[in-house]
């Protein structure tokens, strides 16, 4: 049976360092102060910044919530943005996934200031990721990055399969585990025949969003598998992984919850920090 990758156990662990980081900063008068911009209702997002809330509370950080209405022009979240883009007191700035049909989320993130790009979204950020000068990293990415190294387990030389190729999971994780030189395949919704690159892999990352999508058939013995769906199946939060039969083939395996999801608000909460020591290194 597969160790259980703790990442609730990592992420409170790393909480506990980040505080004393921000601690200092309170001792130099500054306190780091993010925003999020949440347009609409969707029932998951509201949790997403309710955990956020929590998580930015714990660790000293002031988070402020901007909900727009379901029906806010692009306009106006643009103008939004450029407000909090030229408020000195504003550290960092985000806005929550998935936006109404009428907002073009793309073009919302690429108006974020890179230097408050807590997400790591931006254009610019996305192309520094690619070259291998990052100051901020998309947090899922960076989350199983240091879940994997807290473990102890090398990416050098790995086969690594990635099911999904989203520009917030799948793409960023793939430019940072290359970094660390290992082979990365990115599969995607047109992959044929996933079986086979998911048996030779490794490690398998599933960032999908379909429930019982990687099954014990699909790896190989001993294969280090992340799961980074979030699925909802009878009224519970399952991942992307068929968890009780894949956990007694994997070496490691994350669990949903618990796994890669307190990673991500974590690794928020780094990048609001870092930037917030980074802007006031600079003044
Ligand atoms: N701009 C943007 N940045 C994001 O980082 C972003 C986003 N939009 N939109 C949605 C996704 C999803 N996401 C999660 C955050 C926390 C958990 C999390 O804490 N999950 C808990 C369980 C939570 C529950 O009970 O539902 C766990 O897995 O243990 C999961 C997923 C961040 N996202």
């Amino acid at each position: 049976m597969g160790k259980i990758l703790d990442g609730k156990a990592v992420a409170n662990l790393l909480a506990q360092n980040l505080k004393e980081k921000v601690k200092k900063l309170k001792s130099e008068g500054i306190v780091p102060h993010f925003c999020v911009i949440n347009i609409g209702d969707d029932p998951a997002s509201k949790i997403y910044v309710r955990m956020k809330k929590r998580r930015a509370e714990k660790i000293g950080i002031v988070q402020d919530v901007y909900q727009l209405s379901a029906d806010t022009s692009q306009e106006e979240a643009l103008k939004l943005i450029d407000k909090l883009n030229s408020d000195p007191k504003i550290n960092g700035v985000m806005v929550q996934l998935p936006a109404p049909d009428q907002i073009d989320a793309d073009e919302l993130l690429a108006r974020i200031n890179p230097d408050k790009d807590v997400d790591g979204l931006t254009p610019a950020n996305t192309g520094r990721l690619w070259m291998d000068n990052h100051f901020v990293e998309p947090a899922t990415a960076e989350g199983i990055i240091e879940l994997l190294k807290h473990y102890h387990i090398s990416l050098a030389g790995k086969n690594v399969v990635i099911i999904g190729r989203s520009n917030i999971v799948g793409k960023p994780l793939a430019a940072l585990m290359l970094e660390q030189d290992a082979t990365v395949t990115i599969a995607h919704s047109k992959t044929q025949n996933l079986e086979d690159l998911t048996k030779h892999a490794d490690i398998v990352v599933s960032a999908t969003g379909q429930a019982f999508l990687v099954t014990a058939d699909m790896i190989k013995d001993g294969a280090i598998v992340v799961d980074v769906g979030i699925n909802h199946v009878n009224g519970k939060l399952v991942g992307d992984v068929d968890f009780e039969n894949v956990k007694e083939k994997a070496s490691y395996i994350t669990p949903v919850p618990g796994g890669v999801g307190p990673l991500t608000v974590q690794f928020l909460m780094e990048a609001v920090v870092k930037l917030t020591r980074r802007q006031n290194d600079r003044r």
